[in-house]
């Protein structure tokens, strides 16, 4: 059965690369598309039963959203894991949502991540911390968010969910506030979504809630509210948020993202080695609870997949 003999069977996504870290912040990110199938395999192999993918310009690291670099090493992926594949349409915030929308429109596969709506998205901050960058463009990048906007209009949400709900694709809802979830109540309220909705709840990134205790219990209570028995909950922490808040939120019933994508650290000042020795940390803190992990199966059925 889904809740197991001792605990909740409890999903672990692994986000493997992302757009917002640069290769010159961690020698251990993945940019390669060998890199990245490697890496998340071995996530995979660790407990991970989704996978939430972006690419890289293998020279210089860029995020890339052409299809044919997800192209790269997607199969290589899928011939290595029956992991869920999750695919990015945030992209890297600038980019525009024609763009972001094209390689989960290629490949059509079992879950897209959907961030449900417009903020600032200040990376500039890890300028602080990081001094020293090989290429130009990812100094550049950083301190661009100063004036960045990630778009994400209710027309932009709509054309991503016309575009990709044809092919069967259900979505992880990106909310980084309550605003989000209204958001989403509002698509479900036009029948544009349909439960069981797999809601993604992100804190600590600047512009969006922040990763105080209190901001989950927030969340949560608004999701409540909102859905009832109709949503799935995850949740991310940006940064050294990641594992306190993947504890705190497990242990109220949420499900858990990690990787490389939303936090380069291990530890205090401590660069993990891998996304698998992410996954391997939380999945020793939800056992630690008494939680069992969900297999990529097990998840397909908590999250009403296509399979
Ligand atoms: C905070 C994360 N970067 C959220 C994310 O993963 C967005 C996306 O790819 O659509
Ligand atoms: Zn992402």
């Amino acid at each position: 059965s889904l809740s197991g003999a001792t605990g909740r069977k409890v999903i672990i996504t692994c986000a493997i690369t992302g757009a917002i870290h640069t290769p010159s912040m961690s020698p251990h990110l993945p940019v390669t598309p060998e890199e990245i199938a490697d890496s998340a395999v071995a996530a995979a192999e660790a407990g991970a039963a989704i996978l939430h993918l972006h690419a890289r310009d293998p020279e210089t690291g860029r995020p890339d959203q052409s299809p044919e670099a997800f192209g790269r090493f997607l199969p290589r992926v899928k011939q290595r894991t029956n992991a869920v594949i999750n695919l990015t349409t945030g992209g890297a915030p600038y980019m525009t949502v024609e763009e972001r929308v094209q390689p989960a429109a290629t490949f059509r596969p079992e879950v897209a991540s959907l961030n449900m709506g417009s903020m600032n998205f200040g990376l500039f901050p890890m300028l602080d911390r990081f001094k020293d960058f090989k290429h130009p463009w990812e100094r550049e990048a950083l301190e661009a968010s100063r004036d960045l906007v990630f778009r994400n209009t209710f027309r932009d949400i709509e054309f991503v969910l016309r575009t990709l709900g044809e092919a069967g694709t259900r979505f992880e809802f990106e909310c980084y506030d309550t605003a989000h979830l209204y958001n989403l109540a509002h698509f479900l309220g036009r029948g544009l979504v349909k439960p069981p909705l797999f809601i993604q709840t992100v804190f600590g990134i600047l512009g969006g809630i922040g990763p105080h205790p209190e901001d989950v219990m927030h969340m949560k209570r608004t999701a409540d509210r909102l859905f009832g028995d109709q949503y799935r909950w995850s949740v991310l922490g940006a940064g050294r948020n990641q594992m306190p808040i993947a504890a705190q939120a497990a242990a109220m019933g949420a499900n858990v993202r990690v990787g490389l994508e939303d936090s380069l650290w291990i530890g205090p000042g401590q660069l993990a080695e891998s996304n698998a020795q992410q996954v391997r940390k939380v999945r020793q803190i939800l056992e630690g609870l008494g939680l069992e992990i969900a297999t990529p199966d097990e998840a397909r059925q908590i999250l009403s997949l296509k399979g």
